[in-house]
């Protein structure tokens, strides 16, 4: 088996090495101990994952302190996606009996109708780097509610938090058949796809990666598939009087996370009027961004890019932006010779005779200026994504068009286009999803329904079509 390792992008230490994980004896375990965990009762399940939920509150700086290296994210932001993984918990068993807890239903006479669900049955999880803890989790812990058994196959780039979220589980009790997890990167993570021994996959990731998944499940109806993918998000600035809170919105929605978040604001539109005034605003902050170390003091805005290849794939985009027609307005500099720290950068991209559609997963802001507030929305949906989406606005009206016509799943106003509640689904339409959102609503892909008409004796009579005996 391969080894692989992890390592710090803030300065290139190993944080960890391990060799890939084997594929079939991970699932074969998982399906040995599927059945236990199902038959025990819901209460059980959520006391177990409640008990998990306090062993990640007791490791809470530890697993902040992994994550911020082994990402690269500021040490804060790491704290806040911890207190994510154990908020976790309480919003899935309330998603649980809101969205598939047992029920009566209206019946015929003389009997009675149930609604229950069932778990699948053992679920793979395929999970992304920038959030390596919270966003599996957010797939994992409604499944073992539901009942199910999971095998985890966490980003190649983030195994050391992988581990980490696992062995929370096994310490808190959840039986170590039913969290498994898979050391492995892209190899890995399709021979879990294919195998025949799951009954779905919920898969955090690139659009990429989700549509070739969505091709290999096309044949295969009798697993269940979510697919939680990129986005290419707008946000539009239009008719608002502070320029400098409308700059700070945009810089929270595009460079937070060091833009990498699936819901990130990767273009600006923005009013003819108001663009050199607010592009002013921005640079003015911009300025005073601190980009850093995770544990540097003052805390950093934003850390390195995950790894020296994303930083250079980004500055290769940034150049064909350019190369295509853009006009830069901050470059994307790259301050620390040898490790993947980048300095936001804008671009005009208002004259390129063609935009791409595409995802660039870092801090990269294309800026297009409109005089018309509907060519505004219509160059926001000129994407086959459709994650998140802001207007900045002080009019009402100009709102409600913007939340008529953008096609996304997450629509805000003066708000930015990032940190969605756990406490409401999560997903995208086009290429951001197939229509499986998660968070509040990953109940529904984690159990499915079964009606029962139940009567306690059988009696029954034919009343028509039938001939006299
Ligand atoms: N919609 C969301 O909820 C959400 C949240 C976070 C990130 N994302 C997206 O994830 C991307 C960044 O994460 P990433 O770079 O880790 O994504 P990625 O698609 O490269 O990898 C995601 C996971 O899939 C595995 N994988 C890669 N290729 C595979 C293949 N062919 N078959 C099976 N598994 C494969 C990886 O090993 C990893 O575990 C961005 O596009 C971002 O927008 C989406
Ligand atoms: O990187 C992707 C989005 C991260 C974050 N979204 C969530 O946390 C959704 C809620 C959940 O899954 O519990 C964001 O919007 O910033």
């Amino acid at each position: 088996m391969p080894e692989l390792i992890s390592e710090e992008p803030a300065t290139g230490a190993i944080l960890w090495r391990g060799r890939a994980g084997d594929v079939d004896a991970e699932v074969a375990t998982a399906r040995a101990g599927w059945a236990g965990w199902a038959a025990r009762p819901l209460a059980f399940r959520v006391e177990t994952l409640r008990r998990f939920a306090n062993v990640v509150r007791q490791r809470h700086e530890a697993f902040a302190d992994l994550i911020a290296r082994e990402t690269g994210k500021p040490l804060w932001e790491a704290r806040s996606e911890v207190d994510s993984v154990v908020a976790k918990v309480d919003i899935s068993v309330t998603a649980y009996a809101d969205r598939t807890a047992q029920r009566r239903l209206d019946s015929p006479m003389g009997s009675r109708m149930a609604l229950r669900h069932k778990p699948h049955g053992v679920l793979a999880v395929l999970g992304p780097y920038n959030f390596p803890a919270h966003l599996p989790n957010g797939h994992i812990v409604p499944a073992l509610l539901a009942g199910n058994a999971v095998v985890f196959k966490p980003s190649e780039k983030t195994l050391a938090t992988g581990a980490f979220l696992v062995e929370c589980f096994h310490a808190a009790g959840v039986p170590e058949a039913c969290v498994r997890l898979l050391i492995g990167g892209p190899a890995e993570g399709k021979a879990l796809a294919s195998h025949r021994g799951i009954d779905g996959l919920l898969f955090t990731g690139s659009s990429r990666t989700g549509l070739a998944l969505n091709r290999l499940f096309a044949d295969r109806p009798e697993k269940i598939l979510a697919l939680e993918m990129g986005g290419n998000n707008p946000i539009v600035v239009w008719d608002t009087p502070d320029l400098h809170t409308a700059a700070v919105l945009v810089i929270q929605s595009a460079f937070t996370s060091a833009g990498q978040r699936c819901t990130a604001a990767r273009r600006l539109i923005v009013q003819e009027r108001l663009a050199d005034p607010l592009i002013e605003a921005m640079d003015a902050v911009m300025r005073r961004l601190i980009v850093g170390e995770p544990h540097a003091d003052p805390a950093p805005f934003m850390g390195p890019v995950i790894d020296n290849e994303t930083a250079e794939l980004l500055t290769e985009s940034f150049l064909a932006l350019m190369m295509g027609g853009g006009r830069p307005i901050r470059h994307l500099e790259r301050p620390v010779e040898g490790r993947p720290f980048l300095l936001p950068a804008m671009i005009d991209v208002t004259d390129m005779a063609e935009r791409p559609d595409v995802e660039l997963f870092g801090p990269i802001l294309q800026i297009t200026r409109r005089e018309d507030f509907d060519d505004a929305i219509e160059e926001a949906n000129a994407t086959r994504y459709g994650l998140s989406a802001s207007l900045v606005s002080q009019t009402p009206a100009l709102y409600d068009r913007f939340w008529a016509n953008v096609r996304a799943g997450i629509v805000n106003w003066n708000r930015p286009t990032n940190g969605a509640s756990s406490k409401a689904p999560f997903g995208g339409v086009g290429w951001s999803g197939n229509h499986r959102p998660g968070a509040y609503y990953a109940a529904d892909y984690c159990a499915f329904p079964v009606v029962s008409n139940e009567a306690d004796a059988a009696r029954a009579s034919i009343g028509i079509g039938l001939r006299e005996a």
